[in-house]
Order: C-alpha cells, then sequence, then structure tokens
C-alpha cells in the first residue's frame, strides 16, 4: 500500500482517485477550487464530471496541496495542460529529492512548445517525473470496465514500481523508456481527434473515420520520430491505441468538441458546451508550430488549425486533404520495377 496524492479533482483525476483506492492506496486529492473541495468531501461523487462514479470513502481532498505531497510515495498531476506548469510551481516548495510525480495529463505548451513532463522537471527539478498513458476514458475506468495504459519513466525501477501501484484486473499497465514517444502521441492524438469529430459532424461516414485515423497516425508518427520519439511507441497504445478510442468514443471531449463545430458552433461555442478541458485546441498551434520547425508535412494539423482559427469552413479543409497533391502511401516503399524490367 502506497501513500499517493493526486493534484486536479476533474473527470480524470476522480477516476484515478477511485482507481488508486481500489487497489488499497491511501489516496488524498488536492483541488485548487476550495467549493469543489467541500463539494466532494460532502457528495462523494463529481456530478458534473463523472457522474455515476461513487467515491470511497477513504479518499481525503484538501485545498491545502502541501497535504496532497508531503509524505506521499508518489504524487499523480492530473490538471489540464494550461495548467501544468502553474501547479508544478506550486508544488515545489513540497517536493523531495526523487519524490516521483506522474503526469498523466495531455499536452504541448504552446509558448515552449515543451511536453509536459519537461515543465515540470524544469518547476520541479528535484522530482522523478514519469508519465502514464493510453485509452483511457474516466467515465469508462470510473465503472471498472478494463483498459491498458503504458508508464513511462527514466529508470526500469520507477516504471516497474509505478506498474505494480497502478495495475489492477481492470487496469493493466506496460512499462516504456521513451517518455517523449508517449507524451507526443498523447497530446497530437486529440489534435486529430477533434478532425475526426468535425467529420462526424458533417455527416461523414466510417470510411472517412478509418481514413482519418490511418493518416492521423502517419501525421503524428511522422513527427514524433523525428522529435526523438519511437515508432514502435506510436503503433502502440499510447499511439494508435489512444487515437482509435478518442477519434471513436462518445465520451471524447476532443471528438465531441468537433462534431459541434462540425455542426456549425465556433470553438468558443463547442468548449463552452463541452465544459471541461478540450485539450487539442491548446495542442492545435503547437503541432503546427513543431511541424514547421522540424520540416515536418502535417495536413490533417494544418486543416484543423485553419477551422478552430481562422474561420475556414470544415467541409472546405475536408475538401483541402481530399484533393492535395497526389502521393504514395509510403514513399519509402520501392515498386520493384527494376526487378520486372531484367525479367
Ligand atoms: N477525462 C479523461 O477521460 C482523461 C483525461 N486525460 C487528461 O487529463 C487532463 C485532465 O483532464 P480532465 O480531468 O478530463 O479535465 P477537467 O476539465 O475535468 O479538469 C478540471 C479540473 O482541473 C482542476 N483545475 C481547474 N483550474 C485549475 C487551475 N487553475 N489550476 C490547477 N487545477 C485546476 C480542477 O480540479 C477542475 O475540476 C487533460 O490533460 C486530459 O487530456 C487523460 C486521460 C483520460
Ligand atoms: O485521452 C483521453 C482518453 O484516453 C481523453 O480524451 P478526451 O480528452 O478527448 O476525452
Amino acid at each position: 500500500m502506497a501513500k499517493v496524492g493526486i493534484m486536479g479533482a476533474g473527470s480524470w483525476g476522480t477516476a484515478i482517485s477511485w482507481l488508486l483506492t481500489n487497489n488499497r492506496h491511501e489516496v488524498t486529492v488536492w483541488s485548487i477550487d476550495a467549493k469543489e473541495v467541500e463539494m466532494l468531501d460532502r457528495e462523494r461523487e463529481h456530478k458534473s464530471k463523472l457522474p455515476g462514479v461513487k467515491l470511497q470513502d477513504g479518499i481525503r481532498f484538501t485545498n491545502e496541496i502541501r497535504e496532497g505531497i508531503e509524505g506521499k510515495d508518489f504524487v499523480v498531476l492530473a490538471v489540464p495542460s494550461p495548467f501544468t506548469r502553474s501547479t508544478a510551481q506550486r508544488m515545489c516548495p513540497y517536493v523531495k529529492e526523487g519524490q516521483i510525480l506522474v503526469n498523466v495529463a495531455k499536452g504541448i505548451e504552446e509558448k515552449t512548445l515543451m511536453t509536459l513532463s519537461e515543465q515540470i522537471e524544469e518547476e520541479v527539478p528535484q522530482a522523478d517525473v514519469a508519465v502514464l498513458s493510453g485509452p483511457s476514458h474516466a467515465e469508462e475506468v470510473g465503472k471498472g470496465l478494463p483498459t491498458t495504459c503504458v508508464v513511462g519513466a527514466k529508470t526500469r525501477e520507477t516504471a516497474e514500481y509505478l506498474q505494480k501501484a497502478f495495475m489492477s484486473e481492470v487496469f493493466r499497465v506496460y512499462t516504456s523508456p521513451d517518455i517523449k514517444g508517449i507524451e507526443l502521441g498523447g497530446s497530437l492524438k486529440n489534435v486529430i481527434a477533434l478532425a475526426a469529430g468535425i467529420a462526424d459532424g458533417l455527416g461523414y461516414g466510417d470510411n472517412t473515420k478509418a481514413a482519418l485515423i490511418t493518416r492521423g497516425i502517419a501525421e503524428i508518427a511522422r513527427l514524433g520520430v523525428k522529435m526523438g520519439g519511437k515508432i514502435e511507441t506510436f503503433t502502440g497504445l499510447t499511439g494508435i491505441g489512444d487515437l482509435i478510442v478518442t477519434c471513436a468514443s462518445v465520451h471524447s471531449r476532443n471528438r465531441k468538441a468537433g462534431y459541434l463545430i462540425g455542426q456549425g458552433r465556433t470553438m468558443q461555442e463547442a468548449m463552452d458546451e463541452v465544459k471541461m478541458v478540450v485539450e487539442g485546441v491548446y495542442s492545435a498551434k503547437a503541432a503546427k508550430q513543431l511541424a514547421g520547425q522540424y520540416r515536418i508535412s502535417m495536413p490533417i494539423v494544418e486543416q484543423v488549425n485553419q477551422v478552430l482559427f481562422e474561420g475556414k469552413s470544415p467541409a472546405e479543409a475536408v475538401k483541402e486533404l481530399m484533393l492535395r497533391d497526389r502521393k504514395e502511401e509510403h514513399s519509402a516503399l520501392p515498386w520493384g520495377e527494376e526487378d520486372t524490367d531484367t525479367k
């Protein structure tokens, strides 16, 4: 049994508190919002963000960040990405040398283009920073429906420690040293999920969705590998696995926001209607900048940016994707023409 702190009491922080308490850990949840803390303590359920998930009596809720960190074997960061850096800054004075911080949020900082673990390391240099990612909608995790995720860490020891802490009969955990690949897959898939939602909102079909997922992972992997991620990570749970669920699931906030945009809402109207964080909106700009910096072609990311920030109509964006330059599927595959010539 471990003592665990969880930073953030939104949909994902709440589901993880339920999951880790089921694994017999002692859980303390911190929220910046005193009203949220008071409500969770009283109701033992987050009715607006994770309805139907009854939180165990043993979970402690606090508005004092120190209480979520001091004496904890590890601390989970589950705040939306725009608040990762500020939360890490608040945490820093209480984090001990080598204390494990595991980030479960998915995003890229717009201003610096840093991944979330890089931000945390910059703000809390004494910490041992790890990540957990994969296909894991809070609504299903909180019901105990089986899924599989990956822990990325700098050492095998930390990765296996966290694997054991999170793993249960409904939550299988793999380990990986590829933190960069895990984080890039987790944040970039949200941009593609916005596109998948837009396609749904326009009334397009399953073929369209499959095409977006397949060409989407090609874009993600092209950039991710150039940035130092491993190709195997992008074909694994935190790459294609998370991309599939986010593009297809009724629970996805990114897909839902995209759907509303495809139906004619503005980006702001869609975000207001979803109510929870729509990370792809923040990652879209960062992804476009990274594509430019690394000279990578990311046509879906480009069109999502134009729809979100330049007022382009979603239907026009799809048309442009369909009619861009004709290409080979994999330009590295040889035709074998030399062979046929010799026969
Ligand atoms: N919801 C899900 O199914 C999953 C979410 N994630 C990721 O986890 C992260 C959090 O997502 P959700 O919990 O769904 O978002 P959410 O929108 O439900 O989170 C809102 C919560 O963030 C906290 N918060 C609000 N303002 C804050 C501030 N200024 N500083 C610090 N904390 C603040 C509060 O506790 C609030 O309830 C995102 O990066 C998301 O991509 C990852 C896997 C699954
Ligand atoms: O990352 C997620 C599931 O693995 C959650 O995705 P959404 O933020 O789109 O709901």
